[in-house]
């Protein structure tokens, strides 16, 4: 396209035909796209173009003419300004549709696979206060201190008296929290000036224990007011296990620093999916929604048919929790993941589930599995489980290499997934059925489950 057929501030009609997987509408304009926070497809709106490059632009909803059926009133005070969630004026159903949709659209994109059985995503039967993790920056805004997410794109806090997406008792701790800041006068960090004290605080909440994990983020080596501090919080909530202090000195929007000390209580909650006992440590990966992980591992399991004779690899680990699920009905579970003491949970777990069939190695798969598969091991099935970023090559080659009989690829970026299952068809894999699981209600992230078997 030679210039964008729209211009910086022109105010336009259009209609929206699709989502960015942001949840941002999609309006054409000439066939350039314009992405739109909080237009649906099938609605007429007047928009303002506020951003124009060569491909595609940005707009801003101004008003809707016809509002989609689909669209619902977000019964967060702050849901149009504050980032955390996305489709909050979508209703739920059709929110399960649209993750379906995108799984789908990417599988003909991106993977070229468009017949793959994409189902239809499985949804919460309450999709609120499922959170059981909450990160909030604080702040400070006309002297007084603020907690709160970011607004959309940008790092000014919105100042938020309840989440409703967060397991309630996150919810309470976080609200009292600038209180007592504000009382201890313990300074907010200043990420223009570098200055202050605190700059997060993370409340871990175990869904089936209640225990809590509250961890908090200075750029200061010493907590100021430690023992006051750890006095007010236990007053707020006793189901706090585990009081964490981390070290960001860094300028970074990377939010733990890699120093933890425990300063009260233990060095991990505990939590159980399932009739499975987990420890989580403060560095530790750990899924946010926990009725909804059952559904995931379950389609984990269904997806690897496992008799008990199975030589397991689970791929990005973590605390161990697939692993653990699996090696129920394996021989001999291998798993392997690059966070330290989330290995040490691993173990700690399998221990305390007495599962003895697992073995945990600290590392990066990419560079592991090509160890394992020269070192002769030949795994039947290989569970991955990537972050966004979705799998190496080296990672996809070894995997290839060791010639299992099935992958079972758990996804949180279906544009990856996309990508790796393509490498993966074109290398002898089919994939046979994707489950996308919601895991984010009211946001737009998408998980799913793909069941990918060796070609014959
Ligand atoms: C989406 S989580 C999955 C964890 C686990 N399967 C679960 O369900 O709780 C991805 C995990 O991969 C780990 N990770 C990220 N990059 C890695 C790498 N290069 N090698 C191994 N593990 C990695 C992260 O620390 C995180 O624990």
């Amino acid at each position: 396209m030679a210039k964008a057929p729209v211009e910086k501030n022109q105010y336009i009609d259009v209609t929206f035909e699709d989502l960015t997987h942001e949840g941002d509408g999609v309006a054409k304009v000439d066939g350039y796209p314009l992405f739109i926070p909080y237009g649906l497809p099938g609605e007429k709106a007047k928009v303002k173009v506020v951003k124009t490059r060569k491909n595609f632009g940005f707009g801003k909803l101004i008003e809707l003419y016809e509002e989609s059926e689909h669209r619902t009133t977000p019964p967060c005070d702050i849901f149009f300004q504050c980032g955390g969630c996305q489709l909050q004026h979508m209703t739920y159903e059709r929110q399960l549709e649209m993750k379906q949709k995108q799984v789908k659209d990417v599988m003909r994109k991106i993977a070229h696979l468009p017949d793959v059985p994409v189902h239809p995503t499985i949804g919460m039967e309450n999709p609120w206060d499922y959170r059981n993790k909450v990160s909030i920056p604080v702040g400070k805004r006309d002297g007084k201190v603020i907690t709160g997410f970011y607004q959309k794109r940008s790092h000014n806090i919105i100042d938020m008296d309840s989440c409703p997406v967060q397991h309630p008792q996150n919810d309470k701790l976080i609200q009292e929290m600038a209180n007592l800041f504000e009382e201890l006068h313990i300074e907010p960090y200043d990420e223009n000036t570098h200055r202050g004290v605190i700059r997060h605080v993370i409340v871990r909440t175990g869904q089936h224990t209640n225990e809590m994990m509250v961890i908090l983020v200075t750029n200061t080596k010493e907590l100021p007011k430690k023992d006051a501090l750890i006095e007010k919080i236990l007053a707020i909530d006793p189901d706090v296990k585990s009081i964490i202090h981390n070290v960001n000195t860094k300028k970074t929007n990377v939010i733990m620093g890699p120093e933890s000390n425990t300063i009260w209580g233990s060095d991990t909650i505990t939590d159980r999916i399932d009739d499975l006992e987990f420890q989580i440590g403060a560095h530790s990966f750990y899924q946010i929604n926990p009725l909804q992980t059952e559904k995931l591992y379950a389609k984990t399991l269904e997806y690897a048919q496992l008799s008990g004779n199975e030589t397991v690899i689970d791929a990005y680990c973590g605390i161990g929790t697939i692993s653990l699920f699996l090696a129920q009905h394996a021989k001999k579970v291998y798993g392997v993941e690059i966070v330290r003491q989330a290995i040490d949970n691993a173990k700690d777990n399998a221990k305390h589930n007495r599962l003895t069939n697992t073995e945990f190695y600290v590392g990066q798969a990419e560079k592991v599995m090509p160890w394992w598969h020269a070192q002769g091991l030949r795994p039947d099935v290989i569970v991955v489980d990537p972050p966004r970023k979705g799998c190496d090559e080296e990672l996809l080659d070894a995997m290839v290499g060791m010639e299992p009989d099935r992958i079972v690829y758990v996804s949180c970026n279906p544009s990856t997934l996309a990508r790796d299952l393509k490498i993966l068809d074109e290398a002898g894999y089919e994939t046979k059925q994707i489950q996308p699981v919601d895991m984010f209600p009211q946001s737009s992230h998408i998980e799913s489950v793909t069941e990918i078997v060796k070609k014959v």
